[in-house]
């Protein structure tokens, strides 16, 4: 499963790291010593029909190697938006093939790391690698006739939009959760497992369940599904289509 760590892992493990900022952000504003920067907007494909966010695979593969990522090196992302961002690139590396229990979400986002860390403007150069990993055997991705029969069979389905976004309209049955709620607005990092599993509780959503997360169009799911992971959840479905696949298939809104 990937997992969440601190600044202290990154710089005790040598991870491949990568920065989703903006590339002006990288360049003007310093990074994690030894960061690779793969900008956000690179990695996402919008092109591919409402169900399919993600990138081609040979662009992803070129990236990855350009960043020097192999399949027997653990990767780290982070963005400066509470990882967020930096959730999807993890999600997207998961989906492609990256050994789950090497991916790791940086616990903070950038303007945490500098409160504490040293910030570099040096730009590397790594290695380029021949990665190229298997695809997964199994993925957490259900698609629209799994999330139908989700609505139909009682499952926890959980909208991690805001609550304005899902009062204005949500797949039926679907429990509110922004993805903020899951964040420390101090640390900019993941809030303490006791008050994650108290805002849960509260939502009436059980770790031990099976749970199918949608958002827009799966970026702010990436986030909750790496929390969800962290805090030990047996069985997250991560609908890629998400509401945008959803409306699109005219199925209902509640
Ligand atoms: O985060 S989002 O995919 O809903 S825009």
């Amino acid at each position: 499963m990937p997992s969440i760590v601190d600044a202290a892992w990154v710089e005790a493990n040598d991870p491949v790291v990568i920065d989703v900022r903006e590339s002006w952000a990288y360049d003007a504003l310093g990074h994690v010593p030894g960061a690779v920067n793969v900008p956000f907007e690179t990695i996402r494909s919008g092109e591919r029909g409402a169900g399919d966010m993600l990138p081609d695979r040979a662009d992803w593969i070129a990236q990855m190697r350009a960043a020097g990522l192999r399949t027997d090196r653990d990767l780290v992302a982070y963005d400066d938006d509470h990882g967020v961002f930096a959730a999807r690139l993890l999600v997207t590396a998961l989906l492609f093939g990256h050994p789950p229990d090497r991916l790791h979400l940086l616990d903070g986002d950038f303007s945490a790391w500098q409160r504490d860390w040293p910030v570099s403007e040096e730009c590397p150069s790594p290695d380029s690698t021949d990665y190229d990993p298997d695809p997964p055997v199994a993925t957490p991705l259900i698609g629209r006739a799994g999330v139908r029969s989700a609505v139909e069979n009682d499952v926890t389905i959980v909208d991690t939009r805001t609550r304005e976004e899902f009062d204005d309209g949500h797949i039926p049955g679907a429990i509110h959760l922004d993805w903020r709620d899951l964040v420390d607005d101090e640390t900019r990092g993941v809030r303490a497992p006791e008050e994650i599993r108290a805002v849960l509780a509260d939502r009436d959503i059980a770790l031990d369940d099976r749970i199918v997360l949608y958002c827009n169009t799966a970026r702010r799911i990436s986030h909750t599904y790496l929390v969800l992971c962290e805090m030990g959840a047996a069985d997250v479905a991560f609908y890629e289509g998400s509401l945008t696949d959803w409306e699109a298939a005219g199925e209902r809104i509640e």
